[in-house]
């Protein structure tokens, strides 16, 4: 039995803290908000964030970050992206050993373009970190929640510490795989949401199925284009948090991306998508982050720059369409035969 901190109370951080009581180890779920901890600990549900799922009686509830942190030999940081240093500022005034860290956020922070695992290595200490191990994978909260077959990987350089998180989370209804490829995982994770946004959003416009293939289609070339500039694995992208996660996310009405995507299609701008969807779509953020990262390094993701137009320039979804479909001809193998070049060139 291990003692486990998970940092977030949102669906996310709620499910994957039910997975690690029914395994047995000693959990506390911490929250920001005090309200949230009270509802929680009088309820044990969590209504917001997660509906109709009862929390083990096993599982603690804090607001008191220092205290749900003290002895942990793990913690689960599972905060939006835009929270994520916030938190590990507070973490680098408490921890004082170094600590496994395990991330399970989706996302990429605009400006600086770093992932999350680099975003967490400039707030805490190499001091207080013994490693940074990635989960990721086509896992909605709602249906681990409901303890349904769910597979992810968990990712390290450090093949021991991947095999670790493994260990404490694998169980009947949540199956670990690892892997060695933190950058592809990381961003394979974090790009779907972009081309979720867009399955959302030809769903809304009632395109049907093919255009929805074509999506997920074209969209996973061009997220891996983009991956494989980075450094990351190009198979890593035929696997869960590759084309697994694209499949949940770009297909399923549980995710957040999607139904955001699904409001931009049907004309909302996006206050109006932020305020309707009350849980984080890290896509928004992400398609900001990835815009101008791709224009930087000059990679082509014309799926992503039209995503952006729709969100942050109001531009009429069907326009956008329009543009994608009548983009010069191209031979649609291109990218493959580009990605492998460069990875047999390493
Ligand atoms: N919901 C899901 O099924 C999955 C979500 N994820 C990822 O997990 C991350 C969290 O997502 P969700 O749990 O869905 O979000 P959510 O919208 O359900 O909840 C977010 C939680 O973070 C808390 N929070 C916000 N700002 C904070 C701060 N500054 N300090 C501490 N806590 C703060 C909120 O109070 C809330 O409890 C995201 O990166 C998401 O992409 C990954 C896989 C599945
Ligand atoms: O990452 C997820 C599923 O794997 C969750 O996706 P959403 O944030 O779009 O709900």
């Amino acid at each position: 039995m291990s003692k486990i901190t998970v940092l977030g109370a949102g669906s996310w951080g709620t499910a994957l803290a039910l997975v690690l009581c029914d395994n047995q180890h000693q959990v506390t779920l911490w929250t920001h908000n005090s309200e949230q901890k009270l509802q929680l600990e009088k309820d044990r549900v969590n209504n917001k964030y997660l509906p109709g799922v009862s929390l083990p009686n096993s599982l603690h509830i804090s607001d008191n970050l220092n205290q749900s942190v003290d002895e942990a030999d793990a913690i689960l940081l599972v905060v939006p992206t835009k929270a994520i240093r916030n938190v590990c500022k507070q973490l680098n005034a408490i921890l004082d050993k170094p600590t496994l860290i395990i991330h399970a956020s989706k996302g990429i922070e605009p400006d600086t373009h770093l992932r999350i695992s680099e975003m967490i290595r400039e707030e805490l200490d190499e001091s207080q970190i013994k490693d940074i191990v990635v989960l990721s994978g086509p896992s909605h909260a709602e249906e681990v929640g409901l303890r349904h077959p769910t597979t992810v990987t968990a990712a390290s350089e450090i093949k021991d510490t991947a095999k670790t998180t493994q260990e404490l989370f694998m169980n009947s209804y949540f199956r670990v795989y690892t892997s060695t490829d933190v950058i592809g995982v990381e961003l394979g994770g974090a790009l779907k949401n972009i081309i979720a946004l867009g399955a959302g959003i030809s769903d809304g416009l009632e395109y049907g199925d093919n255009a929805k293939a074509a999506l997920i289609t074209r969209g996973l070339a061009e997220i891996t284009r983009l991956a494989t500039n980075l450094g990351a694995n190009p198979l890593t992208f035929i696997g869960l948090s590759g084309v697994g996660d694209l499949i949940v996310t770009c297909t399923s009405v549980h995710s957040r991306n999607w139904r955001a995507g699904n409001l931009f299609g049907k004309g909302m701008n996006i206050d109006e998508v932020e305020e309707e969807l009350g849980m984080v779509a890290e896509g928004i953020r992400t398609t900001k982050a990835v815009f101008q990262l791709a224009n930087k390094i000059n990679v082509k993701m014309p799926i992503t720059q039209g995503i952006h137009t729709i969100i942050f320039d109001d531009e009429e979804p069907k326009k956008v369409v329009d543009y994608l479909m009548k983009r010069a001809p191209t031979n649609e193998m291109d990218d493959i035969s580009e990605m492998l070049r460069t990875r047999l060139s390493d």
